[in-house]
């Protein structure tokens, strides 16, 4: 059985499934090992403060809302904007658990600093209250910006492009902070914050800190939609540990929406589009072979490098093979994605 066979019968399984259903089974486990690398201390945020900073998390203050959590906007005593993310509890949890869960914000909020990597500001950790504070994105989300832009013009190449370098450089940096060890376990483009600018940053990286408890991994296992598994490895269905090769393969499927703009990668019916199957198994053996066309975004209207985008669709194809050894690292596809022939317009002047 291929493993585009199983990912179908886990994804239905996790469709079928009832919350209660869920086992811890369902998830990959996570790894250590967490490299210090600097920094002052972010603050911890009392209840009272949480509530202040969001207006109690007011429906007014609702930017969005997750599997795992409702985002606010908070207003935070420095003037500061930031999205309040109110993690949905499944139970309360145990002193000790607020108390590695206190540590694990504090590393994260202390030592993750790096432009790509949304930077969290603050926390609320208490037995029935989980808050996470970070800068705020004023441009929202990639998914929204790709799928749901609404009256706002489509993304430009440039704008592309610059996503997603900036995003591969977020990820490669949490595998550095973490020596390797952890991945980020959940990237899709809906975790691609956008900035002014269209510079990217990406969102929960303090992932890699946690080192989840059975009944934590089991809290996730609750609330994880079918819809996330779009984005998920092969090595995720076979219930393999997730290592940051896992986030290379969920890189490029974002790669694929980036070029081809197709909404949902794992419903995605390309019979619309001349084919058949999920985005990557249309998608990929038409880069492979150097069909762009067939495949780019329409919505560009034909206001691409062709050289650039066959360039980045080889990327896509790399991060995308089903062995995970033979995937480059994310430090490498950032380096990849650097190069003259997808920085430059379709008239071969240089962008940005
Ligand atoms: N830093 C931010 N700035 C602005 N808006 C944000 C920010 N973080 C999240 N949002 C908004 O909140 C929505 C929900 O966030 P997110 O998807 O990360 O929640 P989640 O519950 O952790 O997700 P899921 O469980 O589905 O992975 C996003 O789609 C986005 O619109």
């Amino acid at each position: 059985m291929g493993w585009t066979t199983k990912a179908v019968f886990r994804w239905l399984r996790l469709c079928c499934s009832s919350s209660n259903e869920s086992s811890a089974a369902d998830l990959p486990a996570r790894g250590g090992g967490i490299l210090v690398v600097g920094g002052a201390d972010a603050p911890e945020l009392t209840v009272r403060e949480v509530n202040e900073a969001t207006a109690r998390f007011s429906g007014a203050r609702l930017v969005g809302e997750g599997d795992h959590a409702r985002v606010y906007r908070a207003s935070l005593r420095t003037g500061r904007a930031a999205a309040a993310k109110r993690l949905r509890l499944v139970h309360r949890d145990s002193d000790d658990v607020i108390a590695s869960t206190r540590r694990q914000m504090s590393a994260a909020a202390s030592r993750l600093r790096h432009r790509n990597v949304a930077r969290l500001l603050g926390y609320t950790v208490a037995a029935d209250l989980r808050v996470l504070l970070y800068e705020f994105a004023d441009l929202g989300t990639l998914h929204d910006a790709l799928h749901l832009h609404g009256d706002r013009p489509p993304l430009s190449w440039a704008q592309r492009v610059r996503v997603a370098l900036d995003a591969a450089r977020g990820l490669a940096y949490l595998h550095a902070a973490s020596a390797g060890a952890a991945a980020h376990g959940d990237f899709r483009s809906s975790k691609v914050l956008l900035f002014p600018g269209f510079r990217a940053k990406v969102a929960d990286g303090h992932k890699v800190f946690r080192r989840q408890t059975d009944q934590e991994e089991l809290g996730y296992a609750q609330v994880r939609r079918a819809s996330t598994v779009a984005h998920m490895p092969p090595e995720w269905f076979s219930m393999v540990h997730m290592t940051p090769k896992s986030d290379v393969f969920s890189f490029g499927v974002v790669l694929l929406e980036l070029l081809t703009g197709a909404p949902k990668p794992f419903d995605f019916d390309a019979t619309d589009r001349g084919g058949c199957g999920n985005l990557w198994s249309w998608a990929a053996p038409l880069l492979a072979e150097g069909r762009v066309e067939e495949c780019i975004d329409p919505k560009l209207g034909g206001q691409y490098p062709r050289a650039g985008a066959l360039e980045l669709g080889r990327i896509a194809v790399q991060c995308l093979q089903e062995d995970l050894t033979s995937r480059p690292s994310m430090d490498t596809v950032a380096r990849l994605i650097n190069c003259d022939v997808i920085f430059r317009d379709q008239h071969g002047c240089r962008l940005l």
